[in-house]
């Protein structure tokens, strides 16, 4: 029975410390290296996963990487504008963002998501900055400029000096996608296309967007049609040809953009599979989608 006994928990201690050694090649390539992880409003829903989420950044940044967060929030705004009777419209899976619309989206993002985010990494024993792009000029905006839209804004700028600057001081930068032009006007920016063009002014190692689908799918109703990996061009022609619809846009694009400018390799993985981040860069398992520059295809 001892033996028995003995052997069980032999056997239990081998699996938990082979997880443990499995991480031990990633975590020495991985080291001071920067990850950008964009935390999608669809995988935020349910509270039990979100504190697994946080666990794992502090986690990365307690073994020496670099994470940078960069959130969403479309539900909670989209519930915020419903109690304030004002209709959520999508053009080609961006907000159409009036007046009224921007100062809600600022207030959810700014002041509630981003604040929630900062307070429970502080909690799991991280040390989070929260950070708009109007911060330390973080970001330069300008207008999208499709018809319609209104104050939607792109990236025409980072200040790496201030994320490097948190980053490499042990700090973990919490980013919400709310930017202004060099009038001052506020511009609503999707969290996907702000944390690509992050990644990409960076350098990152990584860009890792966490959402409510497996990854990539060929056909988005059926779960079992996952893409496990894709190069630029095979990205492209997703869009091209309606595979990818919707939020899946500014994802596809945002990953295509930031590895053309040298991140060398962006993940759309499932934020609903519990600490999905670690699976991701400290296994030998790959899930979600895998997006590599051409350059890496061999
Ligand atoms: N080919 C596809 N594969 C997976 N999801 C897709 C695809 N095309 C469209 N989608 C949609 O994109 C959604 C993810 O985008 P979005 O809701 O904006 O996520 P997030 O809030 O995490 O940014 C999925 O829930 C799915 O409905
Ligand atoms: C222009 C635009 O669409 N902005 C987004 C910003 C938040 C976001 O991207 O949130 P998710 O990641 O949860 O979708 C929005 O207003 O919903």
């Amino acid at each position: 029975m001892i033996v028995n006994d003995t052997e069980y928990i032999r056997q239990a201690a081998a699996t938990r410390v082979q997880v443990l050694s499995e991480a031990l090649p990633y975590i020495q390539q991985f080291a001071g290296r920067t990850v950008v992880v964009k935390y999608g409003g669809a995988a935020m829903k349910d509270s039990t996963l979100k504190d697994k989420v946080i666990r794992d950044v502090v986690f990365l940044s307690c073994v020496g990487l670099r994470p940078i967060l960069v959130h969403g929030g479309g539900p909670e705004i989209n519930s915020w504008l419903d109690k304030l009777g004002i209709e959520a419209q999508f053009k080609n899976g961006l907000r159409v963002t009036d007046a009224p619309t921007m100062d809600v989206v600022e207030m959810v993002l700014v002041g509630r998501v981003n604040k929630e985010i900062v307070a429970l990494i502080n909690q799991a024993g991280g040390l989070a900055v929260g950070l708009c792009g109007k911060d330390g000029n973080l970001i330069k905006a300008r207008p999208q400029g499709q018809e319609g839209i209104g104050f939607v804004g792109e990236v025409c700028g980072v200040n790496i000096k201030i994320l490097e600057t948190l980053a490499s001081n042990g700090y973990i930068p919490v980013v919400s996608s709310v930017a202004a032009d060099e009038t001052g006007q506020a511009y609503n920016i999707n969290a996907d296309t702000v944390a690509g063009e992050i990644a990409a002014a960076l350098g990152a190692e990584k860009l890792i967007l966490l959402t409510d689908t497996r990854g990539i799918l060929k056909d988005y109703k059926d779960p079992s049609s996952l893409i496990p990996k894709v190069d630029i061009q095979e990205a492209r022609e997703l869009i091209a040809t309606n595979v990818v619809s919707g939020g899946m846009i500014p994802k596809v694009n945002c990953c295509v953009r930031s590895l053309a400018q040298g991140v060398r390799a962006a993940h759309i993985i499932d934020g609903r599979i519990p600490h999905a981040l670690l699976l991701e860069i400290f296994t030998d398992i790959g899930i979600g989608t895998m997006l590599i520059g051409s350059q890496f295809t061999s």
